[in-house]
């Protein structure tokens, strides 16, 4: 794995032999950004079958049920990101951060809501496309939010969401994943209502009507009012949104002729391919400063356009294989994490944690 960290822009290099743990030693700075305000993005790219869930969820990235917290285990960046961020919270609690975790997956470039239930039943239902709403001539995606209390909640709720996701065997990979999964996990604060420490506040009329009808079964909460890219709901002017945390594990690249796909899997590679082609067009166009970034030519870019070109901090893990046969794949990789590397970001907010040496 090869980590690009844009802004700073430094690479640290793991070998095959690297853990968990350590490989999350060099992503936990970013959570105390986040707690600081920061929007941060971790992204793992690569070929498939190279180890990108593996990496960004752990073992049970095949929706398994999770482990028990141990911190030599194999446990992924999103527990113990989830670990990290509670650990956090609990150290100052007057600042009464509330955590709202929405998960959708990008499928033949449909966005797809993840936790979106049965109106009914409340249960987990059949996926379902995520619902578009104009907003300000707008769009907005309306997202389910589900609020977590704890890293163990958090987890679960990934874990759960991650049996509807879109899988299938290839000659490459028996589990690949067919699509983008993104994982996000708003903080908010507490709403100034008039009486301090009464959270959470029943939206006032006002506020209902801005915010419309919810989308049938969502139980949306707060949300900062963005705009599509980031768009995770209608606007609540009681909450604010302090920072925005997504884990992307994105489909990985294939080679038409090697993963031996056909049909309608073919298709599914076509969409894959196309997407990540857009993703590195887009920093390809932020690299080289132009005027116009086409962030629109794709469901994923167009979704992740605020960490892509805002002033997150944006981390991308590119998982490679040491394999000989699989190099025109590494080279390919390596381009995309040379091009995001590039990309230069907007001055830095405040303090961010230092890089460390390449090992
Ligand atoms: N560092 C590692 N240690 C042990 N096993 C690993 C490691 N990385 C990946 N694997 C194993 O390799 C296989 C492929 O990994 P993974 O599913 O993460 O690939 P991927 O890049 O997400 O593939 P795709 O893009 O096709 O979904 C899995 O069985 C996983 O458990």
């Amino acid at each position: 794995q090869l980590t690009w960290g844009l802004g700073k822009q430094y690479c640290l290099v793991y070998g095959p032999a690297e853990s968990q743990q350590a490989v999350f030693g060099d992503v936990c700075p970013l959570l105390t950004s986040l707690l600081d305000g920061y929007n941060v993005c971790i992204m793992a790219y690569g070929q498939t079958g190279c180890g990108k869930s593996y990496t960004m969820l752990g073992p049970q990235s095949t929706g398994e049920p999770v482990p028990p917290w141990e911190p030599h285990s194999d446990l992924g960046v999103l527990p113990r990101a989830a670990g990290e961020l509670f650990r956090l919270i609990s150290e100052n609690p007057s600042r009464s951060l509330k955590v709202d975790v929405s998960i959708v997956e990008v499928y033949n470039n449909d966005i797809f809501d993840l936790l979106a239930k049965d109106g009914r039943t409340a249960a987990s239902g059949p996926k379902r496309e995520a619902l578009i709403a104009q907003e300000a001539k707008q769009e907005v995606c309306l997202l389910t939010r589900e609020p977590v209390h704890s890293a163990a909640e958090f987890t679960a709720l990934a874990a759960g969401s991650l049996q509807l996701r879109a899988e299938l065997a290839t000659s490459v990979h028996a589990n690949s994943s067919r699509s983008h999964l993104i994982i996000t996990a708003t903080l908010t604060t507490a709403p100034a209502c008039g009486s301090p420490g009464k959270w959470p506040c029943a939206p006032g009329p006002a506020e209902q009507q801005a915010n419309g009808p919810r989308p049938e079964g969502s139980r949306r909460s707060a949300s900062g009012g963005r705009a599509w890219p980031g768009a995770l709901g209608a606007q609540r002017p009681a909450e604010q949104v302090h920072a925005k945390l997504q884990l992307v594990d994105l489909a990985g690249s294939e080679c038409v002729g090697v993963s031996g796909v056909t049909g309608s899997a073919l298709r599914e590679t076509s969409f894959i391919n196309r997407s990540l082609a857009a993703l590195a067009d887009v920093l390809g166009a932020l690299a080289e400063r132009r005027g116009h970034v086409p962030y629109r030519n794709s469901k994923l870019t167009h979704f992740l356009q605020d960490v892509l070109g805002g002033d997150a901090k944006l981390l991308v893990i590119l998982c490679v294989s040491p394999c000989r046969k699989h190099v025109a794949e590494t080279l390919r990789c390596l381009g995309f994490g040379a091009r995001a590397r590039q990309v230069q970001r907007g001055q830095a907010r405040g303090g961010s944690p230092a890089p460390r040496k390449p090992r």
